[in-house]
């Protein structure tokens, strides 16, 4: 921990240290909560993953000041006794546990719908019967489609905020048809919402969802042939790295309509350690966040960040730098779209008086100062590296 200063909620009560039992501790979200909780609390983590590249630096060496408040538990919960011990030894469980990138969810749906609401049932099942609370991941995905997508493209109508903000008590969930195979993950995360809900309301379980508005920084995903699979397809900011990373064209998917916002991970990590050190007021809620100021078309998140990356990398950007590809081409049958996403962020900030601060010039600067840092010389090696012929 930074200082000896006790550390209070918002309420000035002392927060006293506890364990939690974070589920998903080696992906992106994970590895940030991680750090921030061993960097600035007394708390102690048991992270649970099937692996943990993303957090060694803070599991080795054993000197390191937190050394003995962050143990890892490599453990795939489809099928591992050791959970409920695990759970019970907690005070808090987090589970991050998901398949979470758009190219599974149409070629692999079956997983994808396992991954999001089977393999999250006992989770949920253990924190109720041990009356545990938890914190369970869903998504902003839940939302689908804007009330406006529906509407003509020229109707004014569009431009009112009742027909686009994303609220976490008003907004209905608009998925497409059953073929569509894109929802299965949104629909496997609203149904476990549901189930969550449930609990809490049948049975008094302890529980807060998070929904991450396209939450992006350092260690997201991969980057193909180098640290994750050649032919992977990886979330937005991924893919656009490794084009530019690579000089290749960067892909907009059916022309980079859809629009999105984007949030600093270390601006969203700020907000669930809040939930977590916040329990009174955090229970009981679903909280979008996100940042509302940061939107962008994917087109123009492209054409920023190949601004961004020219700057930080020092190479000039390629004459036409982006190619439009379509989604079947690119995704496979059965992709769709969420065209906006916008959070309502009133109950976030009501109950816990949360904000985002960094903009997506800064974000990114910084997200791809780390990327170029990380990848740059690998991927050079790697293109220079003769292709093996049978
Ligand atoms: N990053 C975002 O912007 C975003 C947006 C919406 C929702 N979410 C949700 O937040 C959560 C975390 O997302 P992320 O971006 O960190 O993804 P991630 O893929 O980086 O992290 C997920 C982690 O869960 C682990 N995991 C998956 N199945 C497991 C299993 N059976 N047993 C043990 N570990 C398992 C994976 O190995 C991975 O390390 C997910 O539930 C996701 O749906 C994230
Ligand atoms: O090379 C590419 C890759 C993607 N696109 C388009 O960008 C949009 C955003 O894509 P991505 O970040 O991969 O994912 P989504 O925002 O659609 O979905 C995520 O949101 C939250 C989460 O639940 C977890 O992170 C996940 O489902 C999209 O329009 C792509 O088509 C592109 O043009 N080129």
């Amino acid at each position: 921990m930074a200082s000896g200063v006790a550390r209070v909620d918002l309420d000035g009560r002392p927060i006293k240290p506890m364990t939690i039992c974070m589920i998903g501790a080696g992906g992106f979200i994970g590895s940030h909560l991680c750090e921030k909780l061993m960097s600035e609390t007394p708390h102690k983590v048991l992270a649970l993953d099937v692996y943990s590249d993303k957090i060694k630096h803070l599991l080795e060496p054993s000197t390191l000041p937190w050394a003995d408040r962050i143990q890892f538990h490599r453990i795939n919960i489809k099928h591992d006794s050791r959970l409920e011990g695990l759970i019970k030894m907690s005070d808090l469980t987090v589970n991050l546990a998901a398949i979470c990138t758009p190219a599974d969810y149409n070629t692999r749906p079956l997983d994808t719908i396992y991954s999001n609401f089977i393999d999250a049932l006992p989770v949920v099942k253990y924190c109720s019967e041990n009356g545990k609370r938890l914190i369970h991941f869903s998504t902003c995905e839940v939302y689908g489609k804007t009330i406006g997508s529906f509407l003509p493209k020229d109707s004014p109508l569009r431009q009112d905020p009742a027909y686009y903000m994303l609220s976490e008590d008003a907004s209905p969930c608009i998925f497409g048809s059953i073929e569509k195979q894109r929802w299965s993950y949104a629909c496997a995360k609203q149904l476990i919402e549901r189930l969550i809900y449930a609990e809490g309301a049948e049975n008094g379980l302890e529980f807060t969802i998070v929904r991450p508005f396209n939450w992006i920084g350092p260690r997201m995903d991969f980057i193909p042939g180098i640290d994750g699979p050649s032919e992977g397809v990886p979330r937005v900011l991924a893919c656009f790295s490794n084009a530019l990373l690579r000089r290749q064209q960067l892909k907009l998917v059916d022309g980079g309509q859809s629009q999105r916002t984007f949030i600093f991970i270390k601006d969203a990590i700020e907000a669930v350690l809040l939930m977590i050190e916040n329990s009174a007021r955090a229970n009981g809620h679903i909280f979008n966040v996100g940042n509302p100021n940061n939107e962008v078309t994917v087109r123009q998140l492209a054409e920023m960040m190949t601004q961004v990356y020219s700057k930080v990398s020092g190479e000039p950007p390629l004459e036409v730098p982006t190619i439009d590809v379509s989604s079947k081409e690119f995704y496979g049958e059965g992709y769709d779209d969420s065209d906006k996403r916008i959070p309502d962020m009133t109950i976030i900030n009501r109950q816990l008086g949360w904000n985002p601060k960094t903009s997506l010039w800064d974000l990114l600067e910084s997200t791809l100062t780390y990327q170029h840092r990380t990848y740059a010389e690998a991927i050079k090696k790697a293109i220079s590296q003769p292709v093996a012929t049978s």
